[in-house]
Formats: C-alpha cells, sequence, structure tokens
C-alpha cells in the first residue's frame, strides 16, 4: 500500500473519565483533531488515491457526533439525568469511558462502514486529546 492520505476534522469535545484518578473524571472538554488515513496500492483515473471529499463524506456523521457534544459512561450516575436534559449532546459509551483510544476505535468502526471506494482501505484513525497527547485505532 505505498500511496496514503489523510483528511482532518476539528471538533470541540466534553468528557468526563469515571475511572481516571485524577482531574479527568471532573467534566472537562478539548479541542480534538481526527484523522481519517487511508492507503491505496494505486492511484484512480484522476491519479488519486481517492478525492478527499470522498473522506469528508465518510467521516461526517462520526466525526459531527462529538463536536459540541458531552461524551460519558452509561454507568455515571448523572447519565440519565444528563440525558435527559441534552439530548443527543450527550453521546452514550455503554459502561465505557470515553477515553480518546475508545474515540478512535468508535469513529474507525463507522467510517469503515462507509467508506465504499474500490482499492481504497481504511488504515487508522488518529484522535489527539490535547497538544501533546493522542490516541489511534486500526484493524
Ligand atoms: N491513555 C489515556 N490517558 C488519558 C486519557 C485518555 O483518553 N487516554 N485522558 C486523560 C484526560 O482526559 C486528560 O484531559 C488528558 O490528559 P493529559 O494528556 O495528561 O493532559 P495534560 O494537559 O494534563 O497533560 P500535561 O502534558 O501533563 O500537561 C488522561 N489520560
Amino acid at each position: 500500500m505505498p500511496f496514503r492520505i489523510a483528511k482532518s476534522f476539528t471538533v470541540e469535545s466534553g468528557h468526563l473519565l469515571t475511572k481516571h484518578p485524577g482531574s479527568c473524571r471532573f467534566p472537562h472538554g478539548h479541542s480534538r483533531t481526527i484523522e481519517i488515513i487511508v492507503t491505496s496500492d494505486q492511484l484512480d483515473a484522476a491519479d488519486m488515491v481517492c478525492d478527499f471529499k470522498a473522506l469528508k463524506a465518510a467521516a461526517t456523521d462520526a466525526v459531527h457526533r462529538f463536536d459540541h457534544t458531552f461524551a460519558l459512561n452509561t454507568a455515571d450516575p448523572r447519565f440519565a439525568e444528563l440525558r435527559a436534559a441534552y439530548g443527543d449532546h450527550v453521546v452514550a459509551f455503554p459502561d465505557t469511558d470515553p477515553t480518546t483510544e475508545v474515540l478512535a476505535r468508535e469513529i474507525f468502526q463507522q467510517v469503515r462502514a462507509k467508506l465504499q471506494v474500490p482499492g481504497v482501505r481504511l488504515e487508522r484513525v488518529r484522535v489527539t486529546e490535547t497538544a501533546t497527547s493522542w490516541a489511534e485505532y486500526w484493524e
């Protein structure tokens, strides 16, 4: 797979980590960059892996889910109350903390299901947490 391209997105994303021993167990937010990275053995008739717009189309819903929303473990005692108050702006993670690793896995699985370009493979998804930390998921 000698060719690799990526499309990046930025979201304003809130969460808390119920299992974290430090300050991350309290509500806080991140300006996250989400990178969708795909590979291909060859270029198409337009001399591209695929149009960047195809990556944007495949990733928009998965990325938008985390923009100006709050990701929360359903086991958090306040989950039901917050979901009732804020609806889909509280994104449910069943009995799982929405760590950066978990977000990367979730986005990877959603984008892979939507990306339908012959010969193009979703290689990985990288999600930043802060300016100095990120997580990737691939299969
Ligand atoms: N492996 C992971 N570790 C941590 C996660 C995570 O999702 N995966 N998340 C957090 C917190 O959400 C925290 O906001 C980010 O942690 P960190 O990078 O340590 O942030 P700091 O700004 O405190 O970094 P410094 O470089 O130490 O200032 C924690 N860990």
